[in-house]
């Protein structure tokens, strides 16, 4: 994550835009951009940890009693907090005021620079505002302020934070964490709670490896696994079977203590168990689960004898299964809530809006392929031209499926199209992956909406306005400064009119600096870092001319 951040400053400075509280401006008088502007930013405020923890926990501080979602929890300052995820700060911050002094002790583990970074988003943030403000602009993402301003811990929390893992590794830093954790974990009786703080990015920030298996021996095992291409589900069954904490560790370190955890999910389908390497969840895999992945990525004959011994032994564990009896796991947000949140927006500003998919995972490409086709698809249908795209839907169907768009109801979508009256929003989220080429910079949301851009080409000439924005909900798209990016139909002529050529900077891997240089970098949503992560958010606005 990077620690220097810019809020906007191509936004505001280029353009006046129509901003601030929605009931102040009519969704009418709204471009496009604008509107898509302000429904990424909904998505990312339902899923900011301020609104997330306080939509599930609440505790009178007067009685004592706790409640998370249904469940009832009586407390007497017996509460122990342990946090590890990029987006565990401002949770922790969150816990902590609704906590009060019914919290004894925390520890978190963040990554490295995340408070300084966190702390100035928030003041770039109130000085863009303030500027707008005195320039009568309405501004870009204010809604957002008071979301930062609750990040921060206060002066005098009774949480110890921890930061390291650089560039999402494990490291000796975060290796101090995951002992004063566990430390803190092993030391709770039966009357104790402890409150688990969990976000994506918690397995290199809570690496115990279970001796003589070393920390570097582990981190090498797990950077050769993500170079071969294996998936989280992959890579976090191997960083389990290595762990002191991870597999249901940490519960098991803390029992008999009651557990409660809180996750917020960076996963497609949010599995428990994969999520941070589920640390308050039972595993259930085995030995041979490992060999097969150590096998398919071609690693067995390379394996450090500490690995093997330790995997060796695994299946005959003393310790047993972990005991989860005693553990809550609730996912707190995810990528669905954000997409949620859009929807109601949408609605709220005139649009039909539909979720296509949550699970979208596919290499970039071919979801750019099915964004463009599914764009002229909608308008021919949203114009009452449904005869006449037979073929397109066979080849719309036949990318789904190759994008394993499980969730998808291509033929519902249709129908909704064929009978929609005016103004469609079609949102999606997941985390698709691009194939680097090339030395540029870029992140997979600019790649896809610069492919996106192009395949949309198709859509010029009809009535019917539309936009694609592709997002990172962290503010953060690979090693760039922006979140993302928004196009329309007209970017390949825009592009060709400002001598900028669309396949040199994909064939260079270069979206970033693409989208920088054309129309002086409008088309990047410059977010700045969010302090939250449910993976991507993509959106398509189509109304009529
Ligand atoms: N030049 C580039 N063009 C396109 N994509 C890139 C480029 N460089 C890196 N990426 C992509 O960026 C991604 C890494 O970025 P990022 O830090 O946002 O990771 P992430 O997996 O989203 O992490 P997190 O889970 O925290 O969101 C990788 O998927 C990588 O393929
Ligand atoms: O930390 C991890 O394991 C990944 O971010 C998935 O949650």
């Amino acid at each position: 994550m990077a620690s220097t951040l810019r809020v906007l400053p191509g936004f505001a400075r280029t353009r006046p835009v129509l901003w601030g509280s929605p009931a102040s401006w009519s969704s009418s008088s709204m471009t496009l951009a604008e509107q898509a502007w302000q429904l990424f930013e909904c998505a990312v405020g339902a899923v900011m940890p301020g609104p997330m923890i306080r939509r599930v926990l609440t505790v009178d501080t007067e009685t004592g009693q706790m409640k998370v979602r249904d469940r009832n929890f009586q407390l007497h300052h017996n509460v122990y907090l342990a946090g590890f995820g990029k987006a565990v700060l401002g949770m922790a911050a969150v816990a902590e005021e609704l906590l009060s002094d019914h919290l004894v002790q925390g520890v978190i583990s963040v990554p490295k620079g995340i408070q300084a970074a966190m702390e100035s988003a928030g003041l770039n943030l109130e000085m863009r505002v303030g500027r707008c403000q005195e320039r009568k602009v309405p501004p870009v993402w204010d809604p957002m302020v008071p979301l930062f301003r609750e990040m921060l811990l206060m002066p005098h929390s009774h949480i110890q934070v921890f930061e390291g893992a650089k560039n999402n590794l494990p490291d000796r830093d975060s290796l101090q964490a995951a002992v004063a954790i566990q430390d803190m974990a092993e030391g709770l009786s039966a009357d104790d709670l402890l409150l688990v703080l969990i976000s994506g990015g918690g397995s290199a920030l809570l690496p115990a490896p279970i001796p003589p298996v070393t920390l570097e021996e582990k981190h090498l095992l797990t950077k050769m696994l993500a170079v071969r291409g294996a998936t989280i589900q992959e890579l976090n069954t191997i960083r389990k079977a290595l762990s002191h904490l991870k597999g249901g560790g940490l519960a098991r370190a803390a029992y008999p203590a009651q557990v409660v955890s809180l996750i917020l999910s960076d996963v497609v389908g949010d599995p428990l168990d994969v999520i941070a390497s589920g640390p308050t969840v039972a595993s259930d895999h085995n030995v041979q689960d490992c060999l097969h992945i150590l096998t398919r990525y071609d690693l067995r004959g390379t394996l450090p004898r500490s690995v093997k011994t330790v995997l060796s032994r695994a299946d005959s564990d003393p310790r047993g299964p972990p005991c989860c009896g005693h553990v809550l796991n609730t996912i707190i947000g995810s990528n669905s809530v954000a997409l949620a949140e859009a929807q109601r927006r949408a609605e709220a500003l005139g649009y039909q809006a539909l979720i296509l998919s949550t699970v979208v995972q596919g290499e970039v490409g071919c979801l750019a392929r099915f964004y463009g086709l599914l764009a002229q698809v909608a308008i021919l249908h949203l114009s009452s031209r449904v005869g006449t795209t037979k073929k397109e839907e066979e080849e719309l169907q036949k990318l789904a499926e190759e994008l394993q768009l499980t969730d998808l109801k291509l033929g519902d979508v249709l129908k909704t199209l064929e009978e929609a009256k005016g103004p469609v929003c079609l949102l999606a989220g997941g985390e698709p992956v691009v194939k680097v080429q090339g030395l540029g910079k870029g992140g997979r949301n600019q790649e896809l909406a610069l492919r996106v851009g192009v395949e949309m080409s198709g859509c010029i000439g009809s009535n019917w306005e539309a936009l694609f924005l592709s997002g990172g909900t962290d503010g953060q798209d690979g090693p760039t400064e922006a979140a993302g990016a928004w196009v329309t139909p007209g970017l390949s002529t825009e592009a060709e009119s400002e001598g900028l050529d669309v396949a040199t900077f994909l064939a260079n891997s270069d979206s970033n600096t693409f989208f920088q240089r054309l129309q002086g970098g409008i088309h990047l949503l410059n977010t700045g870092l969010t302090g939250t992560n449910v993976m991507d958010v993509h959106l398509m606005l189509l109304r009529p001319c």
